[in-house]
């Protein structure tokens, strides 16, 4: 009796088992024939953007190819050079960018038809132009621009355009700036590689072989290898701070209510405590500076979107004088940093006390505890919404590792917690980060909420104006190991637990000694700090960069440090 029916379950379980993977084929190949569909529009938003950039002469492409930031912004206000030139000869940049990196989804094609209104507009002697005229901008493909997806790499959500530009978006057309490619994410956005199943793998222009970082990594890889002047990424975990010290560019992530998030579709929808936010990207910290000293001038955010607060540009402290307190940690005492990215810390620091400022050490508050509440707050549900999404979909290889921790059931993560606490201490407390149950993730909030309120305490007890530390633990990636080693975004992932502005400045390369310093001073205590050790070999000549973060509303005080660390760096 017990036999037959062990036997009837296992025929019906697998009869389930067989469905359920029937429908799932089948669906897998409804979702490959639309990925062939997109990726043959994408050829033709590529062979537009060149067709368009092929009417530009030689020699106008050349010239304004060179020009920096700010020369090309003077140049498009006083005429010198019409905002379709610009648009042709960043499109014919992109186009080589994303020769040597994938890093474009679509070219907006648009952007030709605007930048013609716009020069059309400039005929009349008593048009004012705005601040940004003309100015070609790259946008993370997350970003909400009307008639174009918001895919974060689902295939699912592919052909489902956006009906309204974001608020940013629509400032941005306002003051002038003419969008003109969408740049690639990671499938979810909740990764530092960059890949997807639609458009593919984001290289690293200096590496093909490893990640330009995520989840703005299109953006960072464009920038880096010259495709882009400007352009806007996104931020909930490190994603416009790694991508930058990755290749040597430089963002920052605003703390959130600077900027409208109606409309913007994050990671997880819903989720209340861990804040994203877009932010700038961008060669170098001026450039940052200048738009968002244009995007904050006024109240117009405000006004679109009434809970984001009247806060504008603070010239006063961005110009300040005024010498600061900072403190700094190379080491947060969860993931100690590879060597490099110690030094990193340690020349900023030195630049920053030569300027005059008084650096002392600072150790954040319980760390480890932190990594926990970060991920079980930003996944939310315990990995629920994506793990959906991604049974729904072709799901990338280079995101195995991180959704196969979503798949296994919160109580089965728990069951074998404590035996693996024995032997890997750090992987063992965060197989209890996700959440069991809505009472668990209320007394997150709390904590997290109670951590703030320490860390504020702690600000002001010292009397700091600034944080300075590493922006992430070792140089740029191979594109499989952030899925694996997701636990070292600590230094990242606090800022937006804290909900603080921060930004990542270039500082060095590595260097033989560097690597020498990783044989024989870092220590593969667990296969977390192996992965480390074993991935930063071979990185000679990468970038690192550091990070600067300071409490809500203080961006300027951030900005103006970034821009002191780079002056120290590259003497200009
Ligand atoms: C041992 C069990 C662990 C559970 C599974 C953890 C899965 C990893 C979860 C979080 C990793 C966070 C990585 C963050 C990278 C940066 C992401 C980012 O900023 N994205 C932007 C956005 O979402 O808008």
């Amino acid at each position: 009796m017990i036999f037959t029916l062990f036997a009837t379950s296992l025929v019906f379980f697998a009869l389930y088992l067989y469905t359920w993977w029937a429908k799932r084929e089948k669906r897998q190949v409804e979702l490959r024939k639309i990925v062939d569909r997109k990726r043959a529009d994408r050829a033709e938003s590529v062979k537009f953007a060149r067709e368009s950039a092929q009417k530009l002469n030689l020699d106008t492409r050349n010239k304004i190819a060179a020009l920096e930031y700010s020369k090309l912004k003077e140049a498009l206000q006083n005429g010198s050079i019409s905002c379709i030139d610009a648009v042709r000869t960043y499109y014919h940049k992109a186009i080589l960018a994303n020769e040597k990196t994938n890093s474009v989804c679509m070219f907006v094609k648009e952007a030709e038809r605007w930048a013609l209104e716009w020069d059309e507009k400039a005929k009349d002697p008593d048009f004012k132009k705005p601040p940004l005229f003309g100015l070609p901008m790259s946008l993370k493909e997350c970003v909400p621009l009307e008639g174009y997806d918001q895919t974060r790499g689902f295939v699912q959500d592919t052909y489902r355009p956006t009906k309204v530009d974001g608020v940013l978006v629509q400032q941005l057309k306002k003051l002038g700036a003419i969008p003109y490619v969408q740049t690639n994410v990671p499938q979810s956005l909740l990764s530092y590689n960059c890949s997807n199943p639609v458009y593919g793998k984001t290289t690293h222009p200096m590496d093909s072989t490893r990640t330009s970082g995520g989840s703005s990594g299109g953006e960072s890889a464009l920038i880096s290898a010259d495709g882009s002047i400007l352009g806007i990424g996104g931020d909930v975990g490190g994603s416009i701070r790694i991508p930058c010290a990755y290749t040597g560019t430089t963002g920052i992530k605003p703390s959130h209510l600077r900027f409208s998030h109606r409309g913007v579709c994050g990671s997880v929808p819903g989720r209340p405590l861990i804040n994203s936010n877009d932010g700038p990207m961008a060669q170098n910290v001026d450039t940052t500076v200048d738009f968002l000293r244009t995007v904050w001038a006024d109240t117009w955010i405000t006004e679109q979107d009434p809970y984001v607060p009247p806060v504008t540009w603070n010239e006063d402290v961005y110009s300040s004088t005024k010498k600061l307190k900072i403190g700094y940690y190379i080491d947060d005492g969860w993931f100690t940093p590879t060597p490099v990215c110690q030094r990193a810390v340690m020349e900023a620091k030195q630049i920053l006390e030569d300027a005059g400022h008084t650096l002392v050490p600072f150790k954040p508050p319980k760390v480890p505890e932190v990594i926990r509440m970060f991920i079980r707050a930003v996944c939310v549900d315990a990995g629920k919404y994506l793990s959906r999404k991604l049974m729904n979909d072709i799901i990338d290889p280079l995101l195995y590792t991180q959704v196969v921790l979503w798949m296994v059931p919160v109580p089965v993560q728990r069951f074998f917690a404590n035996i693996i606490k024995t032997f890997f201490p750090r992987f063992g407390s965060l197989m209890t980060s996700l959440t069991l149950s809505t009472e668990e993730l209320r007394c997150t909030y709390a904590d997290i909420e109670a951590y703030r309120s320490e860390m504020s305490n702690l600000i002001i007890e010292k009397n700091l104006d600034a944080l300075l530390c590493p922006v992430t633990v070792t140089p740029a990636l191979p594109h499989v190991v952030p899925s694996k080693l997701f636990a070292g975004t600590s230094y990242t992932a606090i800022f937006n637990l804290l909900d603080y502005a921060a930004g990542s400045v270039n500082v060095t390369y590595v260097t033989k000694k560097d690597e020498q310093d990783l044989e024989d001073n870092y220590e593969p205590s667990d296969p977390w700090y192996a992965l480390a050790k074993q991935h930063s070999r071979g990185t000679v000549g990468l970038p690192i960069g550091v990070q600067v973060a300071t409490p809500p509303y203080r961006e300027e005080t951030c900005l103006r440090l970034m821009r002191e660390i780079e002056r120290g760096v590259t003497g200009k």
